[in-house]
């Protein structure tokens, strides 16, 4: 055999393996949430957009929602904002809420859009106020039982698919920011990431939601070990959701959500790797974390 031809067969071998993967989602909806804190240099962000758009290319219709957490809290440093989280939320005031859409849809968005459009006319930023895409009314979460305000903090109402379904429908690769528009008020809410991403999830009727943050999936007992739970379904995952804190509650209560209104797969998996989605597509187990719906326990993936 050729020096070539031995060079380019584990190439063919590896592209074969990836057949079934792309198979299944052929032509199907994959949201992928881009976390903030996976966000972590340009190189990662460069295979970021590189992976997205070898998903375009092989047939599937990305859609990119970003979150930009410690992007918004050291813009508001700067500004000498002030700002707190109460039950995982912002508490955001009006002032912050300017910082907060300022940064998503002015910064983050438009690094990744730029990102993308490096590889062809393909990335549409917009934000969960174009054409009504993500509705909210004011949310007041429960804290020891009491509804608390913490200000301009968005609960979604409804999720109008129109101008994403538009877009994909044109070859494009939308890229949202997770702001919303007020249902009935005329202001804009602060919404936070992954439950855009997972309320879009379920709206487009997906076939994956994949949530990169900056750990390897769920941890069984954080912070006290580091064993990931490779795979669980929404009934177990039910049972865990009220032993969770922080920034990993929105992201499985997302999860839960996504598997619960069509959703065939949710994932949580290391953004801090690179070309972390592809690998994924690579490996028969997933990384990270996977989120079935009941039904499919026990079934090979
Ligand atoms: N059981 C758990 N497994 C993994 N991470 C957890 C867990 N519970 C809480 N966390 C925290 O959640 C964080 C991820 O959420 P977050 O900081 O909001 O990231 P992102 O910006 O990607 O949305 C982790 O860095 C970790 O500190
Ligand atoms: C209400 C709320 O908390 N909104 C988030 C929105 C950004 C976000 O979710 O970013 P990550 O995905 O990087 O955490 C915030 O202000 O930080």
């Amino acid at each position: 055999m050729s020096t070539r031809k031995h060079t380019a067969l584990p190439k063919a071998q590896i592209l074969i393996e990836a057949l079934p993967w792309l198979t299944r989602h052929n032509g199907r909806v994959v949201v992928v949430k881009f976390g903030g804190n996976a966000m972590v240099d340009e190189e990662l962000k460069a295979a970021f957009a590189q992976d997205v758009v070898f998903l375009r290319q092989a047939g599937l219709k990305p859609v990119v929602v970003h979150g930009g957490g410690p992007q918004i809290s050291s813009a508001l440093d700067r500004h000498g904002i002030v700002s707190e989280f109460k039950a995982g939320l912002r508490v955001t005031t009006d002032e912050a809420m300017d910082v907060v859409r300022m940064v998503l849809a002015g910064q983050v968005q438009r690094e990744l859009v730029g990102l993308l459009n490096q590889h062809g006319p393909l990335a549409v930023g917009l934000t969960g106020e174009d054409a009504h895409t993500i509705s909210a009314v004011r949310h007041r979460p429960l804290i020891e039982g009491e509804p608390v305000d913490i200000g301009r903090v968005g609960e979604i109402t409804a999720i109008d698919t129109g101008a994403i379904e538009a877009l994909l429908a044109d070859g494009r690769i939308p890229v949202i920011s997770s702001i919303a528009r007020g249902q009935d008020d005329g202001h804009v809410y602060n919404v936070n990431a992954d439950t855009a991403a997972a309320a879009l999830a379920a709206a487009l009727g997906a076939e994956t939601l994949m949530v990169l943050t900056d750990v390897e999936g769920l941890y069984e007992d954080w912070p006290h070990s580091d064993e990931v739970i490779s795979r669980l379904t929404a009934s177990q995952l039910e049972r865990l959701l009220p032993e969770l804190s922080s920034g990993m509650v929105p992201k499985m209560e997302g999860c839960l959500h996504a598997v619960r209104n069509g959703v065939t797969t949710a994932r949580v998996i290391d953004g801090r790797v690179q070309h972390s989605i592809l690998l994924e597509i690579f490996t028969d187990e997933g990384i990270g974390t996977m989120v079935v719906p009941d039904e499919q326990q026990g079934e090979a993936e």
